[in-house]
Parts: C-alpha cells; sequence; structure tokens
C-alpha cells in the first residue's frame, strides 16, 4: 500500500491525497526545509538571473519520489516570479505536442517535465535546439514538399524532474546548466515538516510524537505527511485529537511500519533474498516476481533506501541482504556464511 503515496505521479494518487499534498506544499524556498546547499545555489542563481533579466539556466532534478522535485520546481517558478507550465515525459508523444506547448511559453516561463527520462527519443531531439539556441525546426508537409521550417521561442527555463537519472541520455543530460541531486531527510528535519504540516492541518502534535513519525518515514517528507494524516485519524477516533506518541506508535504500527521505518515492502523484499536466496547476490528481476512487485519499482522506490541505510549491497552478480539485514529480520547467517560480512 505505501506504494499509494511512494509515487507522486497522477495514476498513483487520489484526488484526495492530490489536494492534501497541495495544502501542504511549500510555496518559497523559506518555506522548504532541508536540502541546504540545493537551496543556498539556486537562490543565488534565480537572483542573478534576476538582475540579469535573463531566462534562469535549464535546472535538472534528480532524486528517489517524495523528496520535493515537484515542489522545488513550483518554487523556483514562484522564486522567479515566472509563469510555469507542466508537462511530463510520457504525456508528450510527438514532436507536434512539444512544438505546442514551447511556441505558447512566454518569456521567462518555467517549463517543466517530469518523469523526463520517459522523453519519447525523437521528441528528445526537438528539445536539444529549443533548449540550446530557444528554437525549434518544424517539418511541413512530408514527401516531395517537405520544407523545414525555423521558429524562434522565447528564452525559456526548462525544469527536468527524474527519479532514474541514469537513464537520461548524456546529450539531454548535458544541456542542464543545473543539476541538483535530493537526498533523503533526516528525522530532525522530517520532524520539522511534520510540525509544519501539522500546523497548517490545525492538528495538535506532540514533539516526541513527531520526531516517531520523522524518524519513521523513510528519510521523505511524502511518507512524513501521509504518516501524520493516518496518524490524525488515530487520534481523532482513538483519541482526543491530539497526536501524542502512543497514538503515533498505535497507528504505526496499525500501518505496518516497522521501529526504523521499513514497511511491509521493505522487510519482504531482504526476507525474500534472505530466505529464498541465502541472502544473494541474486538479480533484480528475479527479486522482483518473488515479491510480486515490478523491478522498476523496486529499482526507484525501495532499493535507494534501503542501500543508504544499509540493508542491502548492490554488486556486480546481483543484491545481497548485509548483515544489518539478518539483524534487522532477526537471523543467523546460515553455516558456511560466517565470514561473508567479516570485512563489511
Ligand atoms: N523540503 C520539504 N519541506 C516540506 N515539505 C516537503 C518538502 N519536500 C517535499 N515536501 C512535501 O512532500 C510532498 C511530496 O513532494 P513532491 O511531490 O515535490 O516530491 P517529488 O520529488 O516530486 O516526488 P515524485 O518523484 O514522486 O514526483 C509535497 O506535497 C510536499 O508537501
Ligand atoms: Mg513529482
Amino acid at each position: 500500500m505505501r506504494e499509494d503515496y511512494l509515487k507522486g505521479d497522477d495514476e498513483h494518487l487520489s484526488s484526495k491525497d492530490k489536494e492534501y499534498e497541495k495544502a501542504l506544499r511549500p510555496l518559497s524556498f523559506e518555506d522548504f526545509t532541508g536540502q541546504f546547499k540545493i537551496i543556498e545555489n539556486l537562490r543565488v542563481f534565480v537572483l542573478a538571473a534576476k538582475k540579469r533579466s535573463e531566462p534562469l539556466d535549464h535546472v535538472l532534478l534528480h532524486g528517489p519520489p517524495g523528496l520535493g522535485k515537484t515542489t522545488l520546481s513550483h518554487i523556483i517558478a514562484n522564486e522567479l516570479q515566472s509563469g510555469i507550465k507542466i508537462t511530463s515525459g510520457p504525456v508528450l508523444d510527438k514532436p507536434s505536442d512539444l512544438a505546442g506547448l514551447l511556441t505558447n511559453l512566454e518569456e521567462g516561463d518555467v517549463l517543466f517535465i517530469d518523469e523526463i527520462h520517459r522523453l519519447n527519443p525523437i521528441v528528445e531531439e526537438y528539445l536539444y535546439s529549443a533548449m540550446e539556441d530557444f528554437r525549434i525546426d518544424i517539418m511541413l508537409d512530408s514527401g516531395p514538399n517537405a520544407r523545414s521550417v525555423q521558429i524562434s521561442l522565447s528564452p525559456f527555463t526548462l525544469i527536468g524532474a527524474t527519479t532514474r537519472s541514469g537513464l537520461l541520455t548524456s546529450p539531454l543530460r548535458a544541456r542542464f546548466g543545473i543539476n541538483s541531486r535530493l537526498e533523503y531527510y533526516d528525522a530532525k528535519l522530517l520532524t520539522d515538516i511534520v510540525c509544519r504540516s501539522a500546523g497548517i492541518l490545525q492538528t495538535p502534535i506532540e514533539e516526541v510524537a513527531a520526531y516517531e513519525i520523522a524518524r519513521r518515514s523513510r528519510g521523505t517528507p511524502r511518507i512524513s505527511n501521509m504518516l501524520l494524516r493516518r496518524t490524525r485519524d488515530f487520534a481523532e477516533v482513538k483519541g482526543d485529537g491530539t497526536v501524542t506518541l502512543a497514538i503515533a506508535k498505535m497507528a504505526l504500527d496499525a500501518l505496518d511500519v516497522d521501529e526504523h521505518g521499513l514497511d511491509e515492502m521493505d522487510n519482504r523484499i531482504l526476507l525474500t533474498i534472505i530466505d529464498k536466496f541465502k541472502g544473494g547476490p541474486v538479480g533484480l528481476s528475479t527479486i522482483a516476481t518473488a515479491c510480486g512487485e515490478e523491478a522498476e519499482t523496486i529499482e526507484e522506490v525501495y532499493e535507494p533506501f534501503l542501500i543508504q541505510e544499509g540493508y542491502l549491497k548492490r554488486t556486480a552478480r546481483g543484491r545481497m541482504a548485509t548483515e544489518m539485514a539478518y539483524k534487522h529480520l532477526n537471523i543467523k547467517p546460515a553455516q558456511g556464511l560466517g565470514g561473508l560480512f567479516d570485512n563489511m
């Protein structure tokens, strides 16, 4: 079920979820918690662009789902006092879709392309000249009458967001002047985010309860906000409306979020590798089949956090559970694997 709120794209969020996310979304650099280096730099670049009355350089934002890529894109447009047009890689099917969008941009506008790694290669090629020279060449007619017409565009800023920067082609990547990778948030920052969100929702919350939700949120603001929402339900039904530590713990347990913030699928992945494949190494697609989850989702959503936290290792021969994963699941490594973790 976690995937419902881990993945932010439209297919995965109900309209109620979207409304909820929107209400909690920070609107300025000032409101945005964490990612200090990125924000510091962006402040300078935005200010410099405004001073020169030039469009901001194109920006690529990458990192796991729910860390604030879409939020930051809107903030950049706000801070530039520019308009923003929003689209996504899979939606831009044909070059004419892109041309339509580009020719409608006004000077200094932001064009936000979500899931930019899923652009059709032909559309992508058109984007190159648009990004570089603010012009596109469009073919009119076909056959013997075919001719190419050059259209000038208003200078604009492209913001591309992706959870899979590795899938971006190098010519595309090279055309972004600003390239920022969002990192997972620590529990302290997420506590601030939970408290801020609770304030907006007018939900009373104990600081220790906010911390409990934060530290069990997989380093992800979207998860913090969703856990807060569910916890608030528990507080209203089982308590007096205040999110206390006891209420938070009850809610998190009910949602199958364990003590370390790993959820049911995280644990299933680790258990599968250990139980069915002797701890690995085992290939991603094999894990995916055994867990009943798509390989892409495991790679994009679950694995980065498990690796960062030290539960999982990526090797040339596949994924391996670490000693920490064994400890976490309270399983003893099988005989003969005793020396396995000696040099870890
Ligand atoms: N730094 C932050 N401070 C406060 N809230 C944040 C922050 N980053 C993200 N959020 C909250 O988390 C929610 C999810 O963020 P966002 O939609 O920007 O993530 P994303 O990186 O675009 O995810 P995806 O890859 O799934 O599209 C937002 O609604 C916002 O409320
Ligand atoms: Mg997004």
